[in-house]
């Protein structure tokens, strides 16, 4: 699939590959993300999703493709990057009893322009752990450390990866706070998860990774509809139902019994008519629920899998 034109691409990815031994990590993957954008790279465990950002990131060389951030070469032009494009990555390995602010300082150094410790520490909540050990944090604040670290040079370019794995639920809804607050500087963000719920509600584009490839792309919406527009009706009617009523609907196209409940399948407005049908026929819909797909859906249907199984899920495709 090759990478779709976007608007001002400050990351520009064509035809990346990366092999390990007889493993193909990255057998072909396109992308581009455009200045301000968040964009979630999507995939199962083993999709190459890591790997694939290690290399915009510099981190890693490619066998095949080629890569452009910022109109530099992240395997050429690496030092110039590094001040541009900043790094989290899935685990940190800082020592014990290093810390909060130590932390901060001390990766400040590695930077020309660094952000003043304090006022960043203030933006992700962590300015009352300052003084508190790294040992001593709870999850949650480890990742917004590590979020700190990322952003403590003040870069063009944020990847994360993996940035709420392990949080609870409200953690996990802090840091996307966190994540839209740095938005709003201007930083484009790359975002590496498996939690689609993250997906739709942060990124403005997706790219879905599968053994190695792009298998879709675009707005959350665009690649849950890929799948198909389907909507599915399911209700309790209060009186029986001549289900003929709903077949002869042009936006219906099946209509079936599903115990007490009659379940009815459809695209465009197929709601609406199909309340309208009901209306006319002096059915009331008990207990209504209405499906659309939706990223996840399109997750399983385009991978095989949920976005969450545990098992390592690509078996490598071999040379
Ligand atoms: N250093 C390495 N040496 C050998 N194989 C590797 C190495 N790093 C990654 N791989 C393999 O490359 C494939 C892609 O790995 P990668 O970490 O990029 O996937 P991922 O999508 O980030 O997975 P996860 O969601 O589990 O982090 C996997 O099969 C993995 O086992």
């Amino acid at each position: 699939m090759p990478a779709p034109t976007t608007h001002d691409p400050v990351i520009r990815v064509d035809h990346l590959r990366k092999t390990y031994g007889r493993t193909v990590a990255v057998a072909d993957v396109s992308l581009t993300v455009g200045r301000g954008e968040i964009v979630g790279v999507l995939g199962r465990n083993g999709a190459g999703k890591t790997t694939t950002v290690e290399m915009i990131a510099g981190l890693r060389e490619r066998d095949g493709g080629t890569v452009s951030v910022l109109g530099l070469d992240p395997e050429r032009d690496g030092a110039a990057l590094r001040e541009r494009v900043g790094l989290q990555l899935q685990e940190s390995a800082l020592p014990a009893r290093i810390t909060v602010r130590e932390a901060v300082e001390e990766y400040a150094c590695f930077y020309d322009h660094p952000l003043d410790p304090d006022d960043l520490l203030r933006d992700l909540g962590l300015l009352d752990k300052a003084g508190t050990r790294y040992a001593a944090l709870s999850g949650g604040q480890k990742q917004r450390l590590s979020i700190a670290l990322a952003l403590v040079g003040d870069p063009e370019i944020a990847i994360l990866d993996e940035l709420t794995t392990g949080l609870d639920p409200q953690a996990r809804r802090d840091t996307w706070d966190v994540v839209e607050a740095v938005r709003r500087r201007g930083v484009t963000i790359v975002l590496v998860t498996h939690f689609m719920e993250e997906a739709e509600h942060l990124c403005d584009r997706v790219v879905l990774v599968d053994a190695g490839r792009v298998v879709a792309q675009g707005t959350p919406a665009e690649v849950a509809a890929q799948v198909g527009a389907e909507q599915t009706l399911t209700f309790r009617p209060s009186i029986p139902l001549d289900a003929h009523v709903l077949r002869v609907l042009g936006s219906v196209s099946a209509v079936e019994d599903a115990g007490a409940d009659v379940r009815v399948r459809g695209t465009g407005n197929v709601v609406q008519d199909v309340m309208v049908a009901l209306a006319d026929a002096g059915v009331r819909p008990h207990d209504l629920r209405v499906h659309r797909s939706t990223l996840e859906d399109a997750f399983v249907r385009l991978t095989g899998v949920g976005p969450e199984a545990d098992a390592p899920a690509t078996t490598p495709s071999e040379v």
